[in-house]
């Protein structure tokens, strides 16, 4: 059996809503949604392979049809496959759409190719008739564990939210299962967000913990400043301080913060992971790294930042992925990642979990579905088919 990429098709969707973190609002957000349609029949259905950028970063309909879906559709269908030939290679695929690609300079190419990525490692799960996870799994000579912690990401500036709907939002996470959540902090003076910060703590009580993310804005005063103030209190994590490729801030606010800290969400590259390990102070024991594949060149990419992670005694169990997607929960769950973020009430319907998955105890187990189980979340299949019919 031969196996042939038929067509790889993107529309670009609306993600909006008019929340704000402290740097942007989401009022334009977009993402790109993809279908890799393959020759392959199983069980009666051509096998098509989906995929979708995260939030943060806008779709990339022009680099993908552009640039992306021409090049996989110009290649040698063979130069894609596996070595018996059963299957596609996501990594002949990776280098296929990376072909004429100057390194360095990471940034909207990275989405474009997560997103092509996603949809050919779903179609390459499908086509062996296996969960991703499981896949994965298999691959690296690891047993799946299909327990996933997840996290609840909300906490955003609305116009109009008051302590009141803040607190209200939290108690509806812990309300369906969550006991870590996560708030937005940043987009209000320091004085402002040490009130929502008391008002959250005083809902969740003992019974959860709170993450707290300031979407880069501080300069190195600001973010020491704010760490001064964060660490009084019991936090799960301290997130994203300053800009993302100042490496220099981050090592130094280790010195103010002896918490968690975490970021990684906006590096794109296995290149940028290493020198946040290199120089920004990250400490292995009590850190958390969030690089998130859909935004950063793919799961083919997102293997080698786990290759230097392990070079600089870093575990997988240290990672937990930015953007709530289920291609991560199938990252976590097959090759031991510490979890998965999660956003209960929004980017429907592309982030949450397939239908029927409850969160329990902050964690959920992944269904025995295959590929990347996006067929079992019936309002985002609705879109997927409608792109690939
Ligand atoms: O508000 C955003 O851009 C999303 C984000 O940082 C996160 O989920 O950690
Ligand atoms: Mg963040």
């Amino acid at each position: 059996m031969s196996v042939r990429i038929v067509d790889v098709r993107e529309v670009t969707k609306p993600i909006s809503s008019p929340i704000r973190n402290a740097y942007i609002d989401f009022t334009k957000m977009t993402t790109s949604l993809v279908a890799v349609v393959t020759d392959v029949v199983r069980d009666g259905k051509r096998v098509v392979g989906y995929g979708f950028n995260s939030n943060g970063r806008y779709g990339q309909g022009g680099l993908i049809r552009e640039r992306f879906a021409p090049r996989l559709l110009e290649a040698d269908p063979t130069s894609l496959l596996d070595a018996d030939g059963g299957n596609l290679d996501p990594d002949k695929v990776w280098s296929t759409l990376m072909s004429n690609e100057k390194p360095g300079g990471h940034g909207e190419r990275s989405v474009a190719v997560g997103t092509i990525d996603m949809a050919v490692w779903d179609a390459v799960a499908k086509i062996a008739g296996k969960p991703l996870f499981r896949l994965l799994a298999e691959r690296h000579g690891l047993t799946a564990n299909p327990r996933v912690f997840v996290y609840a990401a909300g906490g955003y500036y609305y116009p109009g939210k008051d302590l009141g709907a803040l607190r209200k939002e939290m108690r509806g996470y812990l309300d369906r299962g969550y006991n870590v959540v996560k708030m937005k902090i940043g987009g209000a003076p320091l004085a402002e967000d040490r009130e929502r910060i008391e008002a959250v703590l005083k809902e969740i009580g003992s019974t959860a913990q709170l993450a707290v993310d300031a979407n880069g804005r501080f300069d190195l005063e600001t973010a020491i400043a704010y760490a001064k103030m964060l660490r009084e209190y019991p936090l799960f994590w301290y997130e994203e301080a300053g800009d993302p490729l100042d490496y220099a801030l981050q090592a130094a606010l280790a010195e103010f913060y002896p918490g968690p800290m975490a970021t990684g969400e906006n590096l794109f590259s296995h290149q940028d992971a290493r020198n946040l390990i290199r120089y920004g102070g990250m400490r292995p024991d009590r850190d958390w790294l969030q690089f998130d594949c859909a935004l950063s060149y793919g799961l083919c990419e997102y293997q080698r930042t786990l290759e230097v992670l392990k070079t600089h005694g870093w575990s997988p169990s240290r990672c937990i992925p930015h953007g709530g997607h289920q291609m991560s929960l199938n990252i976590a769950a097959g090759l031991g990642l510490g979890g998965n973020e999660s956003y209960p009430d929004l980017f429907q319907p592309y982030g949450g979990f397939p239908d029927g998955v409850r969160v329990e105890d902050g964690h959920i187990v992944m269904p025995e579905l295959p590929g990347i189980g996006f067929e079992g979340k019936s309002d985002l299949y609705a879109e997927m088919k409608a792109l690939a019919d």
